[in-house]
């Protein structure tokens, strides 16, 4: 069930409170053009023309099926295993159009890295989950790994709750732990952009609060997408907020502005709870 806009405080605007509405027109880290985007002959994406600030968190919000995951899946070239799927348009992440086949997708995974719905530990230890993709990428001494390790689990807001059993098999963690270690993992090898699809779907209340002052924690040093269906969270994360619908882009603007005074009557009949 889609929750109401109408339910949300206006108190409730977390992004907004710490940056103003100017503030949105910062720098670009990535920058979106006429993208398109097809399943075979089905166009999913259609003509999204986006940015994502740098260090601010937008949020990406539509009816199922409207495109929010094709988006993401595209933004860090998911597609590219998939015959027949394919993108057009530009992806702008430092000077590069990512979705040019001559870009390197091991390198653009480094820059932006994804979190996915239902956390996936790797059936290793806490210790080896977050060593394994930093050694995809740098070489690092045993001591400098530990470290990273380290710096990673604290950024994730999990060291304490680990760094007693980081030998000790990742799969033992509870659903809202495996959610954060897999922040860390993503974290570990720093990348400029950071995806949450749907992030805390699978979490209970206690555990999806702190993965969001978690998020609101690391716009300090990334740029952050969080695709949602929580309307409410959407509103509590995101300096920005995207709303999509059948694949089209219909308004971008300030959380407080796009959950209050909505320019598109679309928009105003989801954020309403009138479709979807
Ligand atoms: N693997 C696929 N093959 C063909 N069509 C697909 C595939 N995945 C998604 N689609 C289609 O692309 C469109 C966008 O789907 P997408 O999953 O991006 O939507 P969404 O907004 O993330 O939905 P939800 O909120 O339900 O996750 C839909 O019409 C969907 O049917």
């Amino acid at each position: 069930m889609q929750d109401s806009a109408a339910a949300i405080p206006s108190s409730s605007f977390g992004g907004m409170q710490a940056r103003s509405a100017a503030a949105l027109n910062e720098t670009a880290r990535v920058a979106i053009r006429n993208l398109d985007f097809y399943y075979g002959a089905n166009r999913a994406l259609k003509g999204i023309n986006l940015d994502l600030p740098e260090r601010q968190v937008t949020g990406m919000i539509g009816p199922s099926g409207c495109g929010k995951s094709t988006l993401l899946r595209v933004l860090n070239r998911m597609y590219s295993l998939y015959p027949g799927q394919r993108a057009t348009g530009e992806v702008i992440l430092d000077g590069r159009n990512i979705i040019d086949d001559d870009m390197d997708v091991n390198e653009l995974r480094a820059k932006i890295g994804m979190v996915f719905q239902k956390p996936t530990p790797f059936p290793m230890t806490i210790h080896e989950n977050i060593a394994f993709g930093v050694r995809l990428h740098e070489k690092l001494s045993r001591a400098q790994m530990d470290e990273r390790v380290e710096w990673a689990l604290t950024r994730a807001a999990i060291w304490g709750e680990v760094k007693d059993r980081l030998n000790t098999n990742a799969m033992g963690l509870s659903g809202g732990q495996q959610q954060r270690l897999c922040i860390a993992r993503t974290i570990a090898v720093r990348p400029e952009v950071i995806l949450f699809d749907e992030p805390t779907s699978a979490l209970d209340p206690i555990s999806t609060l702190k993965i969001e002052e978690l998020i609101d924690e690391l716009k300090q040093d990334f740029t952050i997408a969080i695709v949602t269906h929580n309307m409410q969270q959407a509103a509590r994360c995101a300096d920005q907020v995207a709303f999509f619908y059948l694949g089209e882009l219909i308004e971008v603007a300030p959380a407080a502005q796009l959950f209050t005074a909505p320019q598109q009557p679309r928009t105003q009949e989801y954020i309403t709870g009138r479709f979807g």
